[in-house]
C-alpha cells in the first residue's frame, strides 16, 4: 500500500532571489518512503552524502532512500569540520563519477551543518549544478546552514573560503533527529536561534529551552525556535541571496567568531563560537556608541542555555585580529562588522580599529587569570 507523505507541522516557504523551495517541519518524515519518492521524483540515482557515525544513527532513512525508487549510492564523508576539505570534495566527485552521476540525478545531504556545506558545494560544481535536497540532523543544521544556500569549504588559511551560492530543492526538516543530540550540539545550534533573536526577532529570546532537560519534554519548544530561526533568516536573505547587503546581518558573531573557532583549531563548536563573537560584538557596539547593557542582555541569553561567555582555548587577540581580516565580508572603506544595538535590529559598522579591537576583547573574551 502506497504510504502517506505525513502532513507538516510547518512549512515555510523560502524564497532565495528567483528560487523557491519548501523547508517543510515534519516529525518521522525522514524514515518515510513517501518522503523520499517525494524528493527523488525522477533522479535515477540518489547520492546520500553522510558520515559514518550519522549514517549509523539513521538506518530507517538510509532505507527509505533506498526503497524510494533510484539506485542509492551512499559517500561516507569524514565526521565533523573534517569533511569541509578540497581533497574530501574530490574524493566525492570521484565516487560520483565512478556512478556515472548526472546532472538530474539527486544528492542528498544527510547530516549536520559540515555534511550540508560540503554536500551542497559539491552538487552546485558537479557537472555545473546537479539536485540537491538538505536533510539536515543536528539542530544547528535545521535553523541555518541547510537554509539559504551558502556552501563551503575550509583552506588552510580561514574558514569558508571557497564557497558557492547554491539551493537545495526542498529541506526536509524532522525534529525527531533531535532525540539523539548531544546536549553540546544542541547548545550549539542555540547559539544561532539567539542569533536570530538579536538580529530579527527578540521573541525568539524568551522562549528559549534548557537544554539539558530531556528533548522528548520541549518538542513544542524545539519546533517553534526552529521555525521561527528558519522565518527570520528567510526574511533577510530573500533579497541578498549573495550576501551583499541584508543577509550580513545574519554573520552577527561571526567576524570574531569564525576567526576564534579556526584559531581554536575547531575545538570549540561553530556554535559556542558565535556566542563568544556575540558577545565581542555586543560589547565593541557598547565601545562605539556609547550603549549599555548590550553585552549583559547577550550574556545573559546565552548563560540561560549553557554557552560559553568568555574564551577558555587559548586564543590570542592577535591570531584573532589577524583572521578577523581574512572575513569575507571587508572590502576596504565599506562597513562590514555586524552590530546589534539593540534586540531585534542589526546595523553594519566599518571595521574597529586595532586599539578599540583589543579593548573590547580584554574587557569580555580573554580568559580570566586564576
Ligand atoms: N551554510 C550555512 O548557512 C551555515 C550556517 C551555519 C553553520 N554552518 C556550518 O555548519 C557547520 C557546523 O554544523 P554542525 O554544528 O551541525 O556540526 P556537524 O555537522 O559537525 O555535526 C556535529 C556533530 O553532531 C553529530 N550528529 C549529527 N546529527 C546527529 C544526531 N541527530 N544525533 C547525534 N549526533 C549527531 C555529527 O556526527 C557531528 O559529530 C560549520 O562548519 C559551520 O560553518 C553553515
Ligand atoms: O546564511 C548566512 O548568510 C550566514 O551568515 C549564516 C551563518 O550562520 C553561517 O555560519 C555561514 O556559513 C557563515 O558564512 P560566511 O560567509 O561567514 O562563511
Ligand atoms: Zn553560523
Amino acid at each position: 500500500m502506497e504510504e502517506a507523505v505525513p502532513p507538516a507541522s510547518a512549512t515555510v516557504v523560502i524564497r532565495a532571489g528567483s528560487a523557491t523551495y519548501p523547508f517543510t517541519l515534519a516529525s518521522g518524515q525522514l524514515g518515510r518512503i513517501g518522503t523520499w519518492r517525494e524528493a527523488v521524483g525522477t533522479a535515477r540515482t540518489v547520492a546520500v552524502i553522510t558520515s559514518r557515525p550519522v549514517a549509523a544513527l539513521f538506518p530507517g532513512a538510509l532505507r527509505a532512500i533506498a526503497e524510494a525508487g533510484a539506485r542509492r549510492v551512499v559517500l561516507e564523508v569524514p565526521d565533523g569540520e573534517d569533511a569541509k576539505t578540497l581533497q574530501v570534495a574530490g574524493r566525492c566527485y570521484q565516487a560520483l563519477a565512478q556512478a556515472r552521476f548526472t546532472r538530474s540525478d539527486l544528492v542528498v545531504a544527510l547530516g549536520g551543518g559540515t555534511v550540508t556545506d560540503l554536500a551542497g558545494f559539491v552538487a552546485s560544481t558537479w557537472k555545473r549544478g546537479a539536485r540537491l535536497v538538505h536533510a539536515p540532523t543536528t539542530l544547528l543544521a535545521l535553523v541555518d546552514a541547510a537554509v539559504g544556500g551558502k556552501t563551503g569549504i575550509n583552506l588552510p588559511s580561514g574558514k569558508n573560503l571557497a564557497g558557492t551560492f547554491y539551493q537545495p530543492e526542498r529541506v526536509l526538516a524532522d525534529d525527531t533527529v533531535l532525540t539523539s543530540l548531544p546536549v553540546r550540539e544542541l547548545r550549539s545550534g542555540l547559539a544561532e536561534v539567539i542569533k536570530c533573536g538579536f538580529i530579527a526577532d527578540p521573541a525568539i529570546l524568551d522562549r528559549l529551552p534548557d537544554p539539558a532537560r530531556a528533548q522528548a519534554r520541549q518538542t513544542q519548544r524545539y519546533l517553534r525556535l526552529i521555525e521561527l530561526s528558519v522565518r527570520a533568516k528567510a526574511h533577510l536573505l530573500a533579497d541578498d541571496v549573495t550576501d551583499r547587503g541584508l543577509r550580513r546581518h545574519l554573520n552577527y558573531g561571526h567576524t570574531a567568531g569564525q576567526a576564534i573557532e579556526t584559531a581554536s583549531g575547531f575545538t570549540l563548536r561553530h556554535g559556542e563560537a558565535v556566542a563568544l563573537g556575540m558577545v565581542y560584538a555586543a560589547r565593541l557596539c557598547e565601545l562605539l556608541t556609547g550603549a549599555r547593557g548590550i553585552t549583559a542582555d547577550t550574556q545573559d541569553a546565552l548563560n540561560r542555555v549553557g554557552l560559553p561567555t568568555r574564551l577558555q582555548a587559548a586564543v590570542s587577540f592577535e591570531q584573532m585580529w589577524d583572521l578577523m581580516q581574512q572575513d569575507k565580508k571587508v572590502s576596504p572603506g565599506r562597513p562590514s562588522f555586524v552590530l546589534s544595538p539593540r534586540r531585534g535590529t542589526a546595523t553594519l559598522a566599518c571595521m574597529p580599529q586595532r586599539e578599540i579591537a583589543r579593548a573590547a576583547f580584554d574587557d569580555v573574551l580573554r580568559p580570566e587569570r586564576r
